[in-house]
């Protein structure tokens, strides 16, 4: 079977990957170098390489970095413009590149349309310039991501002011008043970003807790940046009603039973993503899905076709990049090596908010480890106050925290969470020690280049602040 150039009415392939997403993208390259002839489906030209390089991950890190480099003479709508323009130049880029590295290949084919399933094997496809396509693989990798979840809040889908993530990194107009729903990923990062390119930003969390999931210490650490920052965080927030005026809209919410409004340009709603299988033709491939439309998938990626793997955000894993790109690994293990990788093999698995300083986890936080029964030792310090890493001084970001939660028994780490400059660097060595058994003490005792952010590691570990008591054998 040969996959032939777009333009015509059917092409027949060894793979067909339906979605450029970072699963997708790399299987399609790495089973295409093998000389597979490999066909990709990307239903829209301006979001080759996926969500990552064009609407996620890259333009919002970038626009970190420009939102952090505003100087107070700089006016705030110009400074926005051009920093979108910049990202906006990185993104074609990058758009560029991921279709160029792709369609070099001979034996890969990328088409762009809609692709909807009509049979197990094959899709059709409503190209981009109107023709229409079919195309028909042996093995099929669905890896069409996720979209924004909207909440049903009464006039919220039909403000003229709601923006979702996408639409405002994209927008060359900067929010005069932002209001964020939802104190998650997206909503964390992106109040750091507007309140430093100077919106007025308010995040409503409905937790009455902010960040429920991280360790109360931690949590508050966070929100003290924030707060110095100027945002404005307000949690236990029911959002009611969103009420458009002329000009503006006013949010209403309440707290603990008392209603309050607030006015802004802009309503973000930043509450979580859903698997992208509205519309895919799923049933008549005779793959299943979950309640919330993520495709059901074994250990090994395949769904209830096993010919048909399921990579990256839509199988209803944790919605990461470096998690697509993991999927892509297990089922290129699959198709061309032994066989053995699994979604079971992760162990732990870091994640980043890119707020400034960063925050970045791994493994058990102290009130997941205590809930798990595990005898403990907790070390902690300020940033201000590890002598063993002045680059936080050098580089004049000394907020934030390091957090260590050890095994009392075994010296193994279970977890870290570090607030700090770097952050979302040391988290990988941490994972890698994790990973691979290596003790707190070692951790210690490694020689690291100075000045890093990496010595921080020769210190905090042994300021423990707290340790269990010993269990009694009988
Ligand atoms: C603002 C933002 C910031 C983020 N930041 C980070 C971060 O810092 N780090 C991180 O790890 N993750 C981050 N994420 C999450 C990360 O972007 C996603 O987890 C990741 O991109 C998912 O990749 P994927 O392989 O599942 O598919 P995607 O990259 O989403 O690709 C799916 C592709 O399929 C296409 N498609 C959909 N349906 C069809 C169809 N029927 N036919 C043809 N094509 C179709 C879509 O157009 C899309 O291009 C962020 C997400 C957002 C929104
Ligand atoms: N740095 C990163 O790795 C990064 C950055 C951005 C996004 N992402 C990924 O993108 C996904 C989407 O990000 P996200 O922040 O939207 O999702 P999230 O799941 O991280 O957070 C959603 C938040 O919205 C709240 N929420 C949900 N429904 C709500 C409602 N009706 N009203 C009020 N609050 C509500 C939840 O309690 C939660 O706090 C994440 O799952 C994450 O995996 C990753």
């Amino acid at each position: 079977m040969t996959a032939s150039t777009e333009g015509q009415h059917h092409l027949s392939a060894d793979v067909l990957v339906v979605g450029f997403g970072k699963g997708g993208k790399t299987a399609a390259r790495a089973l295409g170098g093998t000389g597979k002839t490999v066909v990709l489906v990307e239903e829209s030209a301006r979001m080759y390489g996926g969500t990552c390089p064009n609407v996620g991950c890259v333009p919002s890190k970038g626009m970190v970095h420009h939102s952090r480099k505003r100087r107070p003479q700089d006016d705030p709508q110009r400074f926005y413009e051009q920093s979108v323009d910049k990202v906006q130049d990185v993104r074609e880029f990058m758009r560029q590149g991921n279709y160029d590295g792709l369609t070099g290949l001979e034996s890969v084919t990328v088409v762009t349309g809609k692709a909807v399933f009509t049979d197990p094997h094959t899709v059709a496809v409503s190209k981009a310039d109107g023709g229409r396509l079919t195309v028909t693989a042996e093995t099929v990798l669905v890896n069409t991501g996720s979209r924004p979840v909207v909440p049903d809040t009464p006039g919220l889908r039909a403000s003229r002011f709601l923006l979702t993530s996408t639409e405002l990194l994209e927008s060359r107009h900067l929010p005069q008043r932002l209001a964020i729903i939802g104190g998650g990923y997206l909503g964390l990062e992106f109040a750091a970003i507007y309140q430093r390119f100077g919106s007025r930003v308010t995040m409503l969390a409905r937790g009455e807790r902010f960040l429920p999931r991280a360790d109360a210490d931690v949590a508050e650490a966070v929100r003290t940046i924030l707060d110095g920052e100027g945002v404005t965080i307000v949690t236990g927030a029911q959002v009611r009603e969103v009420r458009d005026g002329a000009d503006d809209t006013t949010v209403v919410y309440d707290v603990g039973g008392t209603e309050h409004t607030l006015t802004v340009d802009a309503v973000l709603p930043a509450t979580g993503r859903v698997p992208a299988t509205d519309g895919l033709g799923l049933e008549s491939a005779g793959v299943r899905t979950a309640k919330d439309g993520a495709i059901e998938v074994d250990e090994h990626l395949r769904t209830s076709q096993p010919h048909i793997f399921a990579l990256g955000d839509v199988n209803g894993g944790p919605k990461f990049t470096y998690i697509s790109l993991d999927d892509s690994r297990i089922v290129l293990d699959q198709l061309l090596g032994e066989g053995k990788r699994t979604t079971a093999d992760r162990g732990a698995v870091p994640n980043t908010v890119f707020m400034t300083p960063p925050l970045a986890t791994v493994g058990m936080t102290e009130q997941e480890a205590r809930a798990a029964g595990r005898r403990i030792k907790v070390a902690r310090e300020n940033v201000e106050d590890i002598l063993a890493m002045p680059r936080a001084y050098a580089v004049e970001e000394t907020r934030g925290l390091m957090k260590f939660v050890l095994d009392a028994d075994t010296d193994l780490i279970l977890g870290a969470a570090l607030l700090s400059v770097d952050a979302q660097e040391l988290i990988n060595t941490v994972t890698l020690a994790i990973r691979h058994r290596i003790t707190a003490t070692e951790l210690r005792n490694t020689i690291y280049t100075h000045p890093s952010s990496t010595e921080a590691f020769n210190e905090v570990p042994r300021m423990i602040i707290h340790e269990d008591p010993p269990t009694e054998h009988h």
